[in-house]
């Protein structure tokens, strides 16, 4: 590659002089002495004097460090922060608190852009292509070099580029320009984290547009030459270094008229070569380079849901397909270690799974928590150890031979996740390599592994559905009814998510389920001197009363106070406390837990748990519309809790007012259904309809049946379901202007739906919704079919949404 211009930092070689690098020392051995010093103070060393700068960004520093075992790799990832823009972290493995720090922007030309290819070769990070929103592919290619700390914009000497920047459709001159940054550091730059269905929007934009331009001034578009200096105008594709190569497969772009295509950069001859194979499509979603061969896995095309994989074997210059027992478990982000294929399959829980060559077969390797890998995830391997990083840059780090021979010992490891999140306390019985989050630490508290005993890792293995750990941790002595600060047991907490084999290990060990025993209690009653109400914090208000934020035995809750006249009528106060019987006996993470009514008290209150970040109202207020993964990982949690009700037993509990009001958040991100206040025992006869609370907006949400009036049953809540989705992808009511009575008459006269973007919308969304909202209630469909859609549609939007991570690291 021919970059013109140089990298180097500041000043070159004009102030160099001929004295030695340590006074009275030989060079030699002052590079001995020096490059032992620790990368993180390279930049530092290099501020000393233009002799050691240069030695440090030199290829002799560089292969003595390698040699003598002293090169540290760090791991250099892409994200997109809040406003979507490109930022660039880096994380030096080696600190002791992990934690990654944010290195200074990248230009501001290739902030927004997406697509992008990232690759590594030598020292050298490339960041190549990509396109924005409205502009087309680039060939641009950003080069950062890791030993001088800088970044440059690299361009090939032919420029051929004349076509778009002469009609103006691409934003960027065509003059060098060279962009170099003092940075502290590098980043390594892997983008791909939009969902198929902006790819297709952009693909076909990019033809339209190329097309309408074209006919505007009567020429060709240009496409790549079979053997060009250049990168082709690509965007999407998939980015693979091999042999001192770097192969640029598939994408869109400029090439989108030669679906087939795939180039290499030769760093010898500096140049690009274009090459085509039938076996190679424009859509690849993950790729990885095995046993000298790199291997891509293809998009599944609009006719066939069938996905495969295509292998290049560089002996013979050809793309086959590959074998299809290897492709069938490459369900997720993977890495090679040691010649073994590691995948990280999100699809049920968090499993690592390993390919065994010999006996053709994935293997179960380990389980993580699905706390810490928040999808979407890529992983990362520095020497037997891998990295697993996620969302918000949440970071699990594994040792596969450790993890190998660890052998029922359970471990408890502290995790910092990201630079300002709170500690995590980890645990692991070693058996399985199961790792879980034991306990979530208050920001700026430092964990002490000894004052968790096994009471807590006991209950936490429950919720987990470790089941080796509880095995283990009641072999050790663990009180299998230790009573949380919640009155859980272990056994109520794996009863309520559903771990059977759990229940009847510790029922086996004497373990009592309180939720069952106190069911005959018509309410758990909390004495008011237990809580401590001088304190209390309003934290809002609804159609009932005020709720205020207040500590029950010095933890924070939610005490919700219904207003006296309403509860001064003994008969809704009977109705109240009936309504709350029902609560007390619900337990499920995606349902705010009812902790208890005050005793003796003149007023009526109750007590919740206490959810800090608010209504699902208050972050779309906020945030407006949300990524797709994060908007289907929501209605997941709402369909969980949805799903749990309506099955309740012995009655269906019909929530009848599910709005986005009464969906909170937890600190780790969880939605909580929350608000029976007006939820009925379903029974068949004793169904009746119910004025909703129009002023806070559940109009907007009602069923059309429910609104005129009409006998109805669980699909109301289907209904009111599918238009809180609807608003997590379009950042609020679609028609917030218009009066929700309004909106409500509409729907239920007139068939009026919110409209359906296919911008905006994932194919298998707007079906699922339009279910969700028809006309006739029978047709729409359960919670538990709408949870496995979901998941499937979660899966997708991971895997092609990949937040852009670090695929490799670069080693100095
Ligand atoms: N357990 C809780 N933890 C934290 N905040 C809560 C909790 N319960 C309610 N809130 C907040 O208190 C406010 C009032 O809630 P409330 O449930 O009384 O009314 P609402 O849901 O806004 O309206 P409506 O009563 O019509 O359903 C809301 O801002 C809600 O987010």
């Amino acid at each position: 590659m021919e970059l013109l211009g140089s990298c180097s930092e500041g000043s070159s070689q004009t102030g160099a002089t001929q004295s030695s690098i340590i006074n009275g020392l030989p060079d030699d051995i002052a590079l001995t002495c020096l490059a032992r010093i620790p990368r993180k103070y390279h930049s530092l060393l290099k501020c000393v004097s233009t002799k050691w700068r240069d030695l440090i960004c030199s290829e002799e520093w560089h292969l003595y460090r390698q040699k003598h075992n002293l090169a540290e790799t760090w791991i250099y990832a892409l994200c997109k922060d809040k406003s979507e823009q490109l930022c660039c972290y880096v994380l030096d493995p080696n600190l002791p608190k992990k934690g990654w720090k944010r290195i200074p922007d990248l230009s501001s030309r290739c902030l927004k852009r997406k697509g992008v290819g990232f690759e590594v070769l030598g020292k050298q990070i490339y960041f190549l292509g990509g396109c924005g929103w409205i502009e087309d592919a680039t060939d641009e290619v950003y080069c950062y070099d890791v030993s001088r700390n800088a970044w440059c914009e690299a361009k090939f000497t032919e420029f051929e580029n004349t076509f778009f920047t002469s009609c103006g459709c691409v934003h960027y001159d065509v003059n060098l320009k060279i962009s170099v940054y003092s940075l502290e550091t590098a980043t390594l730059i892997y983008e791909k984290w939009i969902s198929n269905i902006f790819v297709d929007d952009i693909n076909m934009h990019v033809r339209q547009e190329r097309a309408r331009i074209a006919k505007v001034l009567g020429v060709t578009p240009k496409t790549r030459s079979t053997c060009s200096k250049n990168l082709g105008f690509l965007c999407y594709f998939a980015c693979e270094a091999m042999d001192g190569k770097i192969y640029a497969i598939g994408g869109l772009g400029s090439k989108s008229s030669d679906p087939h295509s795939w180039d290499t950069f030769n760093s010898t001859t500096n140049s690009w070569t274009s090459h085509m194979d039938p076996n190679v499509v424009p859509e690849i979603e993950d790729s990885l380079v095995l046993d000298g061969k790199i291997y891509i896995r293809c998009g599944s095309s609009s006719v066939s849901s069938h996905v495969y994989a295509v292998v290049y074997d560089p002996l013979n210059g050809t793309w086959q397909h590959a074998d299809s027992d290897m492709v069938s478990g490459w369900r997720g982000p993977a890495i090679v270690v040691d010649e073994t294929l590691y995948v990280l399959d999100q699809s049920s829980g968090t499993r690592v799974m390993m390919w065994r060559k010999d006996s053709r077969e994935w293997e179960a390797f380990g389980r993580l928590s699905s706390i810490l890998t928040r999808p979407p995830c890529r992983l990362v391997a520095i020497g037997k150890k891998i990295f697993v990083v996620g969302k918000g840059l949440s970071t699990v780090v594994f040792d596969v031979d450790k993890a190998a021979n660890m052998d029922g010992v359970l471990q408890i490891q502290v995790q910092k996740p990201d630079s300002d999140g709170p500690y995590r306390l980890l645990y692991c019985s070693g058996k399985g390599n199961k790792w879980g989050v034991m306990q979530e630490l208050d920001k700026g508290v430092e964990p002490n592994v000894g004052d968790y005993d096994k009471r807590t890792a006991l209950h936490l293995a429950a919720c987990e559905g470790c089941t080796e750990i509880v095995l283990l941790l009641l072999e050790k002595g663990a009180d299998a009814n230790f009573m949380d600060r919640w009155g859980r047991t272990p056994l109520s907490d794996a009863r309520s998510l559903g771990h059977l084999e759990i229940c009847k290990i510790l029922e086996a060990h004497g373990g009592i389920d309180p939720v069952l025993l106190d069911s005959q209690t018509p309410c758990y009653q909390i004495h008011y001197k237990e809580v401590q109400m001088d304190g209390a914090f309003l934290i809002g208000e609804g159609a009932y009363g005020e709720v205020y934020r207040v500590k029950w035995r010095g933890t924070e809750v939610a005490a919700k106070t219904i207003r006296s006249s309403i509860a001064s009528n003994e008969k809704v106060r009977k109705a109240f406390l009936k309504e709350l019987e029902l609560w007390q006996k619900l337990r499920h993470p995606n349902i705010v837990q009812f902790l208890g009514v005050l005793k003796d008290s003149d007023r009526l209150i109750f007590l919740t748990e206490y959810l800090k970040n608010g209504s699902l109202y208050d972050i779309l207020k906020k945030k407006g519309r949300l990524d797709p993964t994060t908007a289907v990982t929501y209605a997941l949690d709402i369909a969980r809790g949805m799903n749990y009700l309506h099955r309740h037993k012995p009655h269906a509990i019909i929530h009848r007012d599910l709005t986005p009001r009464n969906v909170l958040q937890d600190e780790a991100g969880r939605l909580k259904v929350t608000d029976f206040g007006l939820s009925k025992i379903a029974q068949e006869k004793d169904v009746y309809g119910y004025k909703m609370t129009g002023g806070t907006g559940s109009y907007r949400y009602m069923a059309p049946e429910v609104y005129r009036r009409e006998s109805y049953g669980k699909s109301v809540d289907v209904f009111s379901f599918a238009l809180i989705v609807h608003e997590m992808f379009q950042g609020g009511p679609s028609n917030r202007e218009e009066p929700a009575e309004h909106v409500a008459d509409k729907r239920a006269y007139e068939d009026s739906r919110p409209p359906l973007s296919s911008y905006l919308y994932p194919e298998p969304v707007r079906m699922l919704l339009k279910k969700c909202w028809h006309k006739n209630p029978d047709t729409r469909p359960k919670f538990e079919e709408i949870i496995p859609e979901l998941e499937r549609i979660l899966e997708d939007e991971q895997r092609n949404m990949g937040i852009g991570f670090c695929r490799s690291c670069a080693i100095l």
